[in-house]
């Protein structure tokens, strides 16, 4: 994984869809989202049937939740059988092993996911309704795409993929997550690990993505061959995706990458974590993520039969396992990596003292030896701190992450 601050950054030009006029130009439109989808893997829909009074007005609501007192968030938290709920600083990403430093709610369709989940009306009056209209007309533009996706792909019923996300059904999975980012203050050095959120692809069959104006961060990577690669590491150059009024950023899950043999790209993509008060946004950023993921007891399987057929909940619980896997693989890396420095430090401190040099026994607190052994330290200790707290944040959400 590179650090934020010596990253690569690639000008790639994000297809923009309009999707005026949809019946009268769906031929076309498909087009554009299949080459969309076999290239990036990700594009920004204009003309979209979701007002911005809609989208404005949930923002608002995830904002006054946000502004609620930890206290009465946690009154619905985060718990991983239902996917739903409030959590904070406690998901942990394979790519980066910590956590990302963000909360979130996660909200669902069906009431027996979010028994118990829900915010009281006496504590927000109007969020839920609100959020479930909003999550409607959300769904209601995804059933235009995924038509437009399955004739993409030749299948046979151009309904295939809006059928697997039956949202009147109890095992509907689709997710709509408000996310909050805290805002840094700019004159203080960003912490060690410290991420808004490591790179990753959405287990989702597609995301729908909405961000505020001036409130950047958001950054995709493309790349992965098969979704079976996690692919971190790899074609490490990152592309800005500005946000900008009335669009939509949309991105295809591992899902659909899945479902269509590897022919539609799951892209990764991530949060940028502000370092450079130069070109960095470092407030408090919102955004909302409509994560379309399919009824549990539906069908997946390619059309050309690469991976083997599984239902949605298979397919969720294979993408969970691999996932956490490589998460263990991640902290296991860094753990030796800090061992490996504890000791290289180690070394450095007894040949130091094995050949005392002349002022550093004369003038101990300016020798240079004492100085970098310091700053060797002090980088150690603190590496060791964070790990600690990230590998403390990160067990504790365990299995608890959330499911993109
Ligand atoms: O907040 C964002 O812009 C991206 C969030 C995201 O990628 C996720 O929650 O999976
Ligand atoms: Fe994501």
């Amino acid at each position: 994984m590179s650090s934020e601050c010596d990253v690569k950054y690639v000008d790639r030009v994000i297809p923009r869809i309009s999707l005026r006029d949809f019946d009268a130009r769906v031929d076309e439109i498909t087009a554009e989202l299949v080459a969309a989808a076999e290239s990036y893997g990700i594009f920004v829909l204009t003309d979209h049937p979701v007002p911005q009074s809609a989208i404005d007005a949930q923002f608002a609501a995830g904002r006054r939740f946000f502004d609620l007192a930890d206290s009465v968030k946690d009154k619905t938290p985060f718990v991983t059988s239902a996917n739903a709920g409030w959590e904070k600083n406690s998901q942990a990403r394979p790519s980066t092993g910590c956590v990302d430093r963000n909360e979130s709610y996660q909200m669902q369709f069906s009431d027996e996911h979010m028994a118990g989940r829900w915010v009281a009306d006496d504590d927000l009056p109007g969020f839920r309704n609100q959020s479930l209209a909003f999550m409607h007309a959300c769904h209601s533009l995804s059933t235009k795409l995924m038509m437009c996706l399955a004739r993409g792909l030749g299948l046979d019923d151009d309904q295939t993929f809006v059928n697997a996300h039956d949202i009147t059904k109890p095992d509907i999975q689709t997710v709509l997550r408000a996310l909050h980012y805290f805002a840094r203050d700019a004159a203080a050095p960003t912490p060690a690990r410290y991420c808004r959120a490591g790179p990753h692809a959405d287990w989702s069959f597609l995301t729908l993505l909405f961000q505020r104006p001036g409130q950047g961060g958001l950054e995709m990577c493309p790349g992965r061959d098969a979704v079976t690669d996690f692919g971190h590491g790899q074609g490490d150059d990152w592309t800005k995706i500005k946000p900008a009024e009335g669009e939509i950023v949309c991105n295809i899950g591992d899902l659909l990458m899945f479902w269509s043999d590897d022919r539609f790209k799951s892209a990764l993509h991530r949060v940028r974590t502000p370092t450079d008060p130069a070109v960095d946004y470092y407030g408090d950023r919102y955004s909302l993520a409509f994560f379309n993921q399919p009824n549990s007891d539906c069908v997946v399987q390619g059309p050309k039969h690469k991976y083997p057929r599984v239902t949605g909940r298979e397919f969720t619980q294979l993408a969970m396992k691999r996932n956490f896997a490589q998460l263990r693989r991640e902290q296991e890396r860094q753990e030796r990596q800090e061992q490996e420095q504890e000791r290289g430090i180690q070394k450095e401190r007894q040949s130091a003292m094995i050949v005392p040099p002349v002022e550093f026994q004369a003038a101990t607190s300016f020798s240079p030896y004492t100085g970098s052994m310091d700053a060797g330290d002090s980088a150690a200790a603190s590496a060791a701190f964070s790990m600690a707290a990230c590998m403390a944040s990160a067990s504790a959400s365990a299995m608890t992450a959330s499911m993109m």
